[in-house]
């Protein structure tokens, strides 16, 4: 897209000019630290997307690349005003909240026989169709379920006009491209437009595009079609949770105004000047926690079977985020409503 930096010169032009959020040398070499005695490890490989997730497909087929389409088509805004008070989705005997409700309904649908990963279904789903798939299993439904709607209509037109209604179409049009596949779901798909300004520049972040190139990658376990030569190019995705683990960890630090606006749980507006400041020096964070990374296996004289990417330290402290939830309870995310995160 023209005149727009790409997620990774929009992380760097945001980290060097930011106000409110600065990136702690000494935390980012700590969270390396942290990575490198799991270098060796189950956690760092892209088989940990189906080993460590039972949501995951398991398989490598059309119909999981479809499914990874629609949740993350869908993947926004979890969180509830009150951790205590949240929409749960109840699977297979175990109980789901947060983007884990969303994949847990999408599971659930399709064992009722409702087809929500197939464009012909989605692209003509009504309102109602749709709050009864993302039923809650409390009184708080999940958020912007009108939104979700109107995505998933919009997004199933598009794939059954353009990609013959699967998106593994899309995948092979990218020709083994992370870069082109990212920028054709951009173009194709309005929803994931994840562009703003700062400082007067054009600036992208396309968190769901990036974890829709990521996921696509998993689910093909990085083989065939999902084959990418330049997956590594992929930045960290900026949502919500991973700028509240780097804050726990060290890595980030905001200011002092920043942060008691949070501690109040203010919410912020997408594109303001601190949402900004603190998804892009998030990107940054961990582009720099990654770089340290490798210095820190190549001095220890690692071997690594597989390239440490910025995705796989991204899958591994998110997931750590929710691991840890409980002592990151003082920590806060920046609250926002909005459908690209
Ligand atoms: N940076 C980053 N953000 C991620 C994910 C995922 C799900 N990926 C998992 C699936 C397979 C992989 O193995 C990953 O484990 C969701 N999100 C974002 O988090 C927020 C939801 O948070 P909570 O309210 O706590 O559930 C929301 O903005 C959502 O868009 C990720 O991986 N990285």
């Amino acid at each position: 897209m023209d005149g727009i930096l790409t997620p990774r010169e929009s992380a760097r032009f945001i980290a060097e000019n930011s106000q409110d959020v600065f990136i702690d040398g000494a935390g980012v070499r700590s969270v390396a630290e942290l990575l490198l005695a799991k270098a060796s490890g189950p956690d760092l490989r892209v088989a940990g997307w189906k080993t460590l997730h039972e949501l995951n497909p398991k398989s490598a087929d059309e119909a999981a690349v479809n499914w990874v389409f629609v949740t993350d088509t869908l993947n926004f805004s979890f969180w509830s005003e009150h951790d205590e008070h949240k929409c749960l989705v109840g699977y297979k005997g175990k109980t789901y909240s947060g983007y884990w409700s969303l994949c847990a309904a999408v599971n659930r649908a399709l064992d009722e026989g409702i087809p929500i990963t197939s464009a012909s279904y989605y692209a003509t789903v009504t309102l109602e169709q749709v709050q009864h798939i993302f039923r809650s299993d409390t009184d708080v439904l999940m958020p912007l379920i009108e939104d979700r709607h109107r995505i998933l209509n919009e997004t199933g037109k598009i794939l059954l006009e353009k990609f013959g209604g699967s998106f593994l179409n899309c995948v092979q049009k990218s020709e083994q491209s992370a870069q082109k596949l990212m920028h054709l779901v951009v173009e194709s798909f309005p929803s994931y437009r994840d562009i703003t300004e700062f400082e007067g520049k054009r600036i992208s972040f396309y968190k769901r595009a990036q974890i829709l190139v990521a996921d696509t990658w998993s689910v093909l376990e990085g083989k065939g079609d999902g084959c990418f030569k330049d997956i590594s190019s992929i930045t960290m995705f900026a949502d919500y949770r991973l700028p509240q683990v780097l804050l726990h960890l060290g890595a980030l630090r905001y200011s002092d105004e920043l942060l008691k606006k949070l501690l109040k749980g203010e919410m912020l507006s997408y594109g303001d000047k601190q949402e900004v400041e603190i998804r892009g020096c998030s990107v940054w964070c961990v582009e720099l926690i990654r770089d340290c990374l490798l210095e820190l296996i190549e001095k220890k004289g690692e071997k690594m079977s597989e390239e440490i990417n910025a995705i796989l330290l991204d899958y591994y402290l998110w997931d750590y985020a929710h691991d840890h939830r409980a002592k990151m309870n003082g920590i806060p995310f920046h609250r926002i409503r909005c459908i690209y995160y």
